[in-house]
Formats: C-alpha cells, structure tokens, sequence
C-alpha cells in the first residue's frame, strides 16, 4: 500500500502526526522545509501542497542530505498562533515572531491587552496528486497567553495554556486528543473513510 507523503520540515510536527494517527492512515514523512507565499493559513496550505505534489524527481534535501522523490498523495501543514486581541496577528507569521521574540517576546507583545485569549490553528491541505487541488481540513484550539511554564520543546507550547495547563505541561497523550493538530487530523481521517473506495484508491 502506498503511503500518503506528509512533506514538512518539523520533525515534532511529525511526532504528533504520527502518535495522533497511529496506524489509521498510512503516512510517511519526507522532511523538507517547503518555501511559504504570504497570504491566510488556508491559501499558504493550498500553495505547499500544490508545490510538494510536484516533487517527482530525485531532489538534495538540506534537511536530511538524502534524496527523495514525492508520488501520489501528499499532505502538508501550516499551523498559526492568532491573538484575539490583535485581530488575529501574529497568525500564520507565528514563526517568525517566536524566532525573533521568543517566549517571554510573545507575552510582552500582549501585555497592554487585558484580553489574553488566543488560537491554536492548524490547516492540513491534502492532494491525491499534481492534477487534483488540494483539500483544506482545519483544527483550532482556543486558549490563552500566559507567563512560559512547562519544558521548552515545541515552539509556543509553554505560553499556550488551555484549561489551566500549558501544552508544554501536558501530557503528549493528553495533548494529541485534544489539540489543533488532533482536530484537523480527525476530520481529515472523516472524510477519508466517508467514501472509501474513492478516497483510499487514492493511497495505493
Ligand atoms: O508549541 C507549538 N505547538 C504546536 O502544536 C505547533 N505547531 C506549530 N508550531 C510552531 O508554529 C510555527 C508554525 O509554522 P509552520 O506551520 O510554517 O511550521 P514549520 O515551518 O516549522 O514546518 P513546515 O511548514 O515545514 O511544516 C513554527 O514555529 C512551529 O514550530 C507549534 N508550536
Ligand atoms: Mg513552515
């Protein structure tokens, strides 16, 4: 059975992928940082996945420093961080926020708001191939902004508190039945088994 490509340069985007799915989707990762358009979660989605159908040859990864080639279905995935009381910003340029303010950055960022309250936003786009336009399957999260506590392992997971937790703090199996990521997943895992023949033809 050919495996759907999951094309991402975040190796504990594919920690959580693979411990959310388990074996209930076939998957196999190709770890590559794809170059991302400006634009909404949903159109930056769409354009990695059109762009990641298309890698049918061999290509150097910089990543791995190995070679792969990407056939048939593909996912690819772009979460964001939106602040309620800035109008959704940072959004999808969450990553460049947290390399250039950090943590302790991102609070400062809110501080003359009252309201802390925030997004976890995660947008799988899938394609069965180069002539098909991808699907959009989007999980959200809402929480709030608080001081960091818990291990500093995933990007914003120690700011981002969601019932009286941070994700940092949390459980891995409490977080992957519950996050931005697990709710993308499961609507994705939906409508894959909605119709089957169809849909599973397309992961052989
Ligand atoms: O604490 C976190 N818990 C999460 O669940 C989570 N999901 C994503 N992120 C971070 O938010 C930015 C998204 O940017 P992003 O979607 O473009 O990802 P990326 O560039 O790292 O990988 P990819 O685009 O190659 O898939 C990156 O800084 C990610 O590290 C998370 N941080
Ligand atoms: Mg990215």
């Amino acid at each position: 059975m050919k495996a759907c490509t999951f094309v991402t340069g975040n190796p504990n985007k594919v920690i959580e992928v693979n411990a959310i799915v388990g074996n209930t989707i076939p998957i196999r990762t190709v770890a590559l940082d794809l170059l991302e358009i400006q634009g909404s979660l949903e159109e930056i989605a769409r354009d990695k996945c059109r762009r990641a159908t298309k890698i049918d040859r061999p290509q150097a990864n910089s990543i791995t420093m190995g070679f792969f080639t990407v056939n048939g279905p593909v996912i690819v995935e772009d979460s964001g961080l939106e602040f309620h009381a800035m109008g959704k910003l940072p959004g999808p340029d969450i990553k460049y926020f947290l390399e250039a303010l950090g943590n302790d950055g991102l609070n400062t960022l809110l501080a003359p708001y009252e309201d802390k309250s925030a997004d976890a936003v995660c947008t799988f786009a899938y394609s069965s191939g180069p002539d098909h336009e991808p699907m959009i399957f989007q999980g959200r999260l809402c929480g709030k902004i608080v001081p960091a506590r818990g291990p500093p392992v995933f990007g914003w997971e120690p700011i981002f508190e969601f019932e009286g937790e941070t994700l940092a703090e949390m459980a891995h199996e409490k977080k992957n039945k519950l996050s931005h990521r697990y709710q993308a997943l499961c609507i994705f895992r939906e409508w894959l088994e909605r119709d089957k023949v169809e849909k599973i033809h397309c992961l052989r």
